[in-house]
C-alpha cells in the first residue's frame, strides 16, 4: 500500500510558488490500479517520484508498505561508469533479488549485444531507455509506477517484446500510471484521479475522472 497523508509539495520558481499538491490524502491499495490524469506540467513526474520515495514532500507523510518499483524508465540509480551487467547485478542485490536471473533477463530483453558489457555512459539514448526498461521488467514488485513521460524507444521490435512482457508482468499487480491521456489508463486502471492546481480528485471509475478532466481541460 502507498498512503499519502496531508501531503503538500510546491516549488519556488524564482517568481512564484508552483503548487503541485496541497494537503492531499489518498491511498493506493493492492489490487486496485490507479490512473491519474493530469495535464502536462502539473506535477506528474513529481507525484510518481514521491510515491517512489525519490522526492520528499514539504509537509505530510507518505507511508509505503509494499514492494514499490522505481518509476519505469528511471535511470537515476544506474552508474554510467559501470557496464549493464554490473549495474543489473548491483541493483538486483539492492532489491534482494537473484543477480544471475536479473542479469540474464535484462541482457536477453534489451538486446544491445556486446554493449551490455560496456559502460552505460557509452550507450545511445535508445539503448539507455531499453536498458532501464528491461531492468525494471526483470524485477518483481507489488506496485509498479509508470510515468507516461518515460523515455520511449524507437525500436519497434523491442517495444513489442517489452510491451508483451510488461502486460504479463502486470497481470494481478497494482499499477499507478500518471498520464495526460486517458487512453493509456484504460487498459490498466480500476480507480482514477485527476490532478489539477494542486488538488487530487479521486474517483471510483475512470469514466468519472474523464468527465471532470474533459470538462475542465
Ligand atoms: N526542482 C524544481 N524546481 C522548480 N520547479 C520545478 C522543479 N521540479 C519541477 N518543477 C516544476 O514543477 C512543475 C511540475 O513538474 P513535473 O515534472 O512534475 O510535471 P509533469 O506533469 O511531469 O510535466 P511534463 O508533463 O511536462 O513532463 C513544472 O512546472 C516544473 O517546471
Amino acid at each position: 500500500m502507498i498512503e499519502f497523508h496531508a501531503v503538500s509539495k510546491s516549488y519556488w520558481t524564482g517568481k512564484k510558488r508552483k503548487v503541485i499538491l496541497d494537503k492531499a490524502s489518498f491511498r493506493v491499495e493492492p489490487g486496485r490500479s490507479l490512473g491519474i490524469l493530469a495535464p502536462n506540467g502539473t506535477g506528474k513526474t513529481t507525484l510518481i517520484n514521491m510515491m517512489a520515495g525519490l522526492e520528499k514532500p514539504d509537509e505530510g507523510t507518505i507511508t509505503r508498505t509494499s514492494r514499490i518499483s522505481f518509476p519505469l524508465g528511471f535511470m537515476g540509480g544506474v552508474n554510467n561508469k559501470h557496464s549493464g551487467t554490473e549495474n543489473a547485478r548491483y541493483i538486483a542485490r539492492l532489491y534482494g533479488l537473484d543477480p544471475d536471473y536479473v542479469e540474464a533477463f535484462c541482457r536477453w530483453l534489451c538486446g544491445i549485444e556486446e554493449y551490455f558489457d560496456m559502460p552505460v555512459g557509452t550507450y545511445s539514448q535508445g539503448m539507455r531507455a531499453r536498458f532501464s526498461f528491461s531492468l525494471m521488467l526483470a524485477m518483481e514488485f507489488d506496485i509498479y509506477l509508470i510515468d507516461e513521460g518515460m523515455p520511449s524507444t524507437t525500436d519497434v521490435a523491442f517495444n513489442r517484446k517489452a510491451g508483451t512482457i510488461l502486460r504479463e508482468r502486470l497481470v494481478g499487480k497494482t499499477v499507478v500510471i500518471v498520464s495526460h491521456q486517458s487512453e493509456i489508463l484504460e487498459k490498466f486502471c480500476q480507480v482514477a484521479g485527476v490532478l489539477r492546481n494542486g488538488q487530487l480528485y479521486m474517483f471510483d471509475s475512470l469514466e468519472e475522472a474523464k468527465r471532470l478532466y474533459d470538462y475542465t481541460e
